[in-house]
């Protein structure tokens, strides 16, 4: 059966221009995919249930965003009049690789695989552009996973335009912590204020990410992480985190940097780790 490939992202910088009327901020962000990927199935049923074969632990059935986005897409079929197959329900199985809460949007990517994979599936011809519409409704960082390009995003992170960045190696590192995105964005202290850019100067300046003091403060294991790892190749936070990546000039490189990573923290810290390449164009579509 297929496999749907379902990638992490980096924010390589991420700057908050402000915060909006609703309760969202405007980002201005730099999005790559890498090679680290959740897999997907999706199997026909002799009958019209949508089910989940592989639960994850503490997310309800019903929360998951693969059964959120199956619904949604099968709500739109419905109320557009589109021809659904007699028999559409489907089972579907996630081989679940991507941390949960560490700002590589695993589960936004996991929505996005979902919409593209059965908009296939069921053949229902929607446009990568009503996708896109249809899954920011799911969450911010739905549409890039759709969209499938490195880009830079304005707005809340769903105003898309496709750049062509050099494809680095990554050493991906994940603390023993799960951030929700909400807890940083509602924080009095982030800095929210940063000054719009146009994307050359962005691109010409020194990369951060205005989520990384706050996040340092709140978790001192992030901040000796990045100040350790900060000595050997230029390291930042992924999105809100809490995953950290350092960008390497080789495989090599990313592998040395792990086994630095390892002997400087004991097995009891729970910190895991990934080497991963950035890649311009989705796995999903590769
Ligand atoms: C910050 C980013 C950067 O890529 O990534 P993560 O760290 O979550 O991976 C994203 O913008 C996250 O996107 P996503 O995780 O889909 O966020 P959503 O579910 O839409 O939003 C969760 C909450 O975060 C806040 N939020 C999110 C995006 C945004 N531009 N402004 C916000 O203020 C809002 O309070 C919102 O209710
Ligand atoms: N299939 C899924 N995979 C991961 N997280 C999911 C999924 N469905 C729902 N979620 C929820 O989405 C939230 C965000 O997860 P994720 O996208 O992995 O992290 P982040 O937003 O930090 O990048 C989690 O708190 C989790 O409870």
């Amino acid at each position: 059966m297929k496999i749907w490939q379902s990638p992490a992202k980096l924010n390589l910088f991420l700057y908050i221009t402000g915060k909006r009327a609703d309760n969202y901020h405007n980002l201005q962000t730099l999005f790559q995919f890498v090679d680290l990927c959740d897999e997907l199935q999706f199997s026909r049923r002799q009958d019209n249930r949508i089910t989940l074969a592989t639960p994850i632990k503490d997310i309800d059935d019903n929360n998951n965003l693969v059964i959120k986005a199956s619904k949604l897409l099968l709500e739109y079929a419905h109320t557009h009049h589109l021809t659904l197959p007699e028999q559409y329900g489907i089972t579907i199985h996630i081989n679940k690789k991507l941390p949960i809460g560490g700002g590589l949007g695993g589960g936004s990517s996991n929505a996005a695989t979902t919409l593209v994979a059965l908009n296939e599936v069921w053949q229902l011809h929607l446009s990568v552009n009503q996708l896109m519409t249809l899954g920011k409704s799911l969450g911010a960082d739905v549409p890039i996973f759709i969209y499938g390009h490195s880009a830079f995003a304005q707005g809340i992170g769903d105003l898309l335009k496709s750049v062509a960045i050099p494809e680095k190696w990554f050493l991906i590192i994940k603390p023993n912590i799960e951030i929700s995105t909400v807890s940083i964005f509602k924080h009095p202290e982030l800095k929210r204020d940063t000054v719009t850019r146009d994307i050359d100067q962005l691109l010409n300046n020194s990369f951060e990410n205005d989520c990384e003091p706050i996040v340092r403060k709140l978790y001192p294991i992030i901040d000796r992480i990045i100040t350790l790892l900060s000595t050997k190749a230029p390291t930042r936070l992924t999105g809100t985190g809490s995953c950290i990546f350092c960008e390497c000039e080789s495989l090599q490189h990313a592998q040395k940097l792990q086994l630095f990573l390892n002997n400087q923290f004991l097995p009891t810290d729970n910190i895991t780790s990934f080497l991963a390449k950035g890649c311009n164009k989705s796995p999903l579509y590769q």
